[in-house]
């Protein structure tokens, strides 16, 4: 079994055994959560799949239930919470787990890196001792021998190995996100889920930990889910995106087309509230989405997205659209996308229809030189802040 958990490291996963399942399989996941309220659908049939080296950006309004899927992936939901669906971690359904292999899975097989590092630590440990602990608990090493390499894992996150005696009060924020981040990667998972994790950080520091994250998951191959409202800082961060809206994926594709060229309404106007560098026009004019995403507990009828839709037609608020195919590694969940997937890629939006009017011609355009720029330059190029830790 992958993730016996009587292994000298723990497991023996599926890929270092040359198999080509995917490392995260997430198929057709719904959770509700029960409140006193009622019953709250959280997660509604969402799936998608990871290889390691993956990254994939799940980008959404707050209450969308980005932070449900991410908790889902470690069984980390409360207690009474309604999950069904499959989530397969390394070919094992996290979901059918017994106890001690969940517990392996949890630091070994995958970890999370939380928003707000302060709440997390433990106040009247030092760090290295924390960053230990998993070391100690998986791998039946000496409470020293885990220290040493605590250090070292410092080191690879940028901090100085004199710290490993600070108490988690005496570090910058930035410095506690990276003791997060060692911590994470204490136990060599194979998926990272970094969930807000540099929401909280200045923006100098938010670039260096963003760059720490990205040269770690290149450097060890782990496949990454990136949590953030920013969608900007998914795209130059991830190779995919995924937006959700109430509890649904509306688009998932690569991050450059996602984030440049998207064809549902919403993921477009997530994207337009972020300026590009390079693109003056964006830059002078972020824009905002009106109104609010609805009541998970009273969602709209059709498409949960149409009364709020700038293009929405009456068949929206009666039909449930799925996603559908944009291209072969693109789909968006709009009924005004003409699936064609047999097409070269690089459909823009008035092509499709999913926006007419002058407006729509001014960013269809706007669209187009983008997509002429991104093929060029590549999706690395989006990026709106400096991300190099040697810069910052
Ligand atoms: N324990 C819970 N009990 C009941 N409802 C919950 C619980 N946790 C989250 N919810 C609800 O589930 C929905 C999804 O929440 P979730 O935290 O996953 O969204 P999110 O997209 O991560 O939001 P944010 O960006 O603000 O963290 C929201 O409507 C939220 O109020």
């Amino acid at each position: 079994m992958p993730w016996s958990p009587s292994s000298t490291r723990g497991f023996v996963t599926t890929h270092e055994r040359g198999s080509v399942t995917p490392l995260l399989e997430i198929d057709d996941l719904t959770i509700t959560y029960r409140s006193a309220r009622g019953e709250i659908p959280a997660v509604r049939g969402i799936s998608f799949g990871l290889q390691p080296g993956d990254s994939l950006g799940l980008a959404g309004e707050s209450g969308c239930g980005k932070s449900t899927v991410a908790a889902a992936v470690l069984r980390l939901l409360p207690r009474g919470t309604q999950v069904s669906g499959r989530i397969m971690l390394d070919g094992e359904d996290v979901l059918k787990m017994s106890f001690g292999t969940l517990r392996v899975v949890r630091w070994a097989g995958a970890s999370i890196v939380f928003q707000g590092a302060m709440h997390s630590l433990n106040p009247v440990q030092r760090v290295a001792r924390q960053i230990a602990e998993p070391i100690v608990l998986h791998e039946h090493i000496s409470a020293s021998a885990a220290e040493e390499r605590a250090v070292e894992l410092m080191t690879q996150v940028g901090l100085p190995t004199w710290r490993a005696r600070s108490y988690p009060h005496q570090l910058s924020g930035g410095q506690r996100q990276r003791v997060m981040i060692a911590m994470a990667l204490a136990c060599s998972p194979q998926l990272i889920i970094a969930d807000e994790a540099t929401t909280a950080l200045d923006v100098m520091i938010q670039a260096q930990v963003l760059a720490l994250i990205k040269r770690l998951v290149a450097e060890r191959d782990i496949a990454l889910v990136m949590i953030s409202h920013d969608l900007s800082v998914l795209a130059d961060t991830c190779d995919q995106l995924a937006v959700m809206y109430a509890g649904k994926l509306v688009e998932h594709g690569p991050s450059h087309e996602v984030f440049g060229n998207a064809q549902h309404p919403y993921a477009q106007a997530l994207s337009a509230a972020f300026p590009i560098v390079g693109d003056p026009d964006e830059r002078r004019n972020p824009q905002g989405l009106a109104g609010d995403p609805p009541d998970p507990a009273a969602l709209p009828t059709g498409c949960s997205f149409h009364p709020r839709c700038p293009v929405a037609m009456d068949e929206c608020t009666s039909t449930t659209v799925e996603l559908r195919a944009v291209r072969h590694d693109w789909q968006a969940a709009c009924l005004r996308v003409e699936a064609e997937p047999t097409q070269p890629p690089a459909a823009t939006p008035s092509a499709l229809g999913v926006a007419a009017g002058p407006d729509a011609r001014e960013r269809d355009a706007r669209a187009q030189e983008r997509d002429a720029g991104s093929q060029e330059r590549g999706a690395g190029d989006l990026r709106v802040r400096a991300t190099s830790e040697d810069d910052t």
